[in-house]
């Protein structure tokens, strides 16, 4: 059934309280819950950093994330810029001599844009991972003019990191749509977690989601749908 039109998100940035803590999971679970709600949903890793893969897109993330939209856009457009370095673009650039090209990613965002209804972009490690000097992951945020999601983990610890990030979203304006927490490793009861980060940040928790063991469409279709307030995240 197609909900799409009563859809008002235009797109998303998927931020993070860091690195591996699930943005590419969430995300891929995102498009695929969209794409099988009629939406033309597209994907973009703007930066991407580590080892590239042999066949395909250098980024393992861009496939993920592509085959979760099931879309086939050009690498140059999802991906513009890829370290082989896993590191920052800040501190891949210093080690490298490659600077990275914010002006392509922001001009590969556009072009995106008009592709798709609903582009999801997927950030690099946390929000203030720095890409220019005085220029982090936050500054594209704004700079796209889109609203953000933060994942994070429900690992001890987390309340912290997602405490700071919230209140990093709000120094620089940005609005958020919720937090997310990637519920993959044991930690906090998720109830207290949900009361503890919502009393804390005033931001809604959109839902958790458990330890994936099957990426198939289906199987995360199914628990996105069953853990994500996709009304909330979508209006
Ligand atoms: N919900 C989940 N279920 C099972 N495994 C998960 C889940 N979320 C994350 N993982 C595991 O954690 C790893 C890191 O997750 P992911 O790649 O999504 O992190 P990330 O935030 O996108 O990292 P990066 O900053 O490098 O993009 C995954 O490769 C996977 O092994
Ligand atoms: C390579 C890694 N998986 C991420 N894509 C890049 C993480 C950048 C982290 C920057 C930092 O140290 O905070
Ligand atoms: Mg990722």
């Amino acid at each position: 059934m197609d909900t799409s039109k009563n859809i008002l998100l235009k797109s998303l940035f998927i931020a993070g309280t860091d690195t591996d803590v699930g943005k590419t999971y969430i995300t891929a679970g995102l498009a695929v819950v969209l794409r099988k709600m009629g939406v033309d949903v597209g994907v973009m890793k703007p930066f991407a950093a580590g080892d590239a893969q042999k066949k395909g897109y250098k980024s393992e993330d861009v496939e993920i994330l592509s085959s979760a939209a099931q879309t086939c856009d050009p690498e140059n457009l999802v991906n513009p810029q890829f370290f082989l370095i896993p590191a920052s673009p800040y501190t891949a650039w210093k080690k490298l001599k490659i600077k990275p090209k914010v002006s392509t990613v922001l001009s590969s965002f556009k072009k995106l844009s008009k592709l798709h209804k609903v582009i999801l972009v997927e950030g690099m490690g946390g929000i203030m991972t720095p890409i220019l000097k005085d220029y982090y992951i936050t500054n594209l945020i704004k700079e796209m003019k889109i609203p953000t999601v933060i994942v994070t983990r429900s690992k001890i610890g987390t309340v912290n990191h997602t405490v700071m990030t919230v209140k990093m979203c709000e120094k620089y304006k940005i609005p958020i749509k919720g937090i997310i927490i990637n519920d993959f490793e044991s930690g906090y009861p998720i109830k207290d977690l949900t009361r503890d980060l919502q009393n804390l940040t005033g931001i809604k928790v959109l839902g958790s989601i458990p330890f994936i063991q099957d990426m198939s469409d289906a199987s995360l279709n199914q628990i996105f749908k069953k853990n994500i307030d996709l009304k909330l995240l979508l209006k």
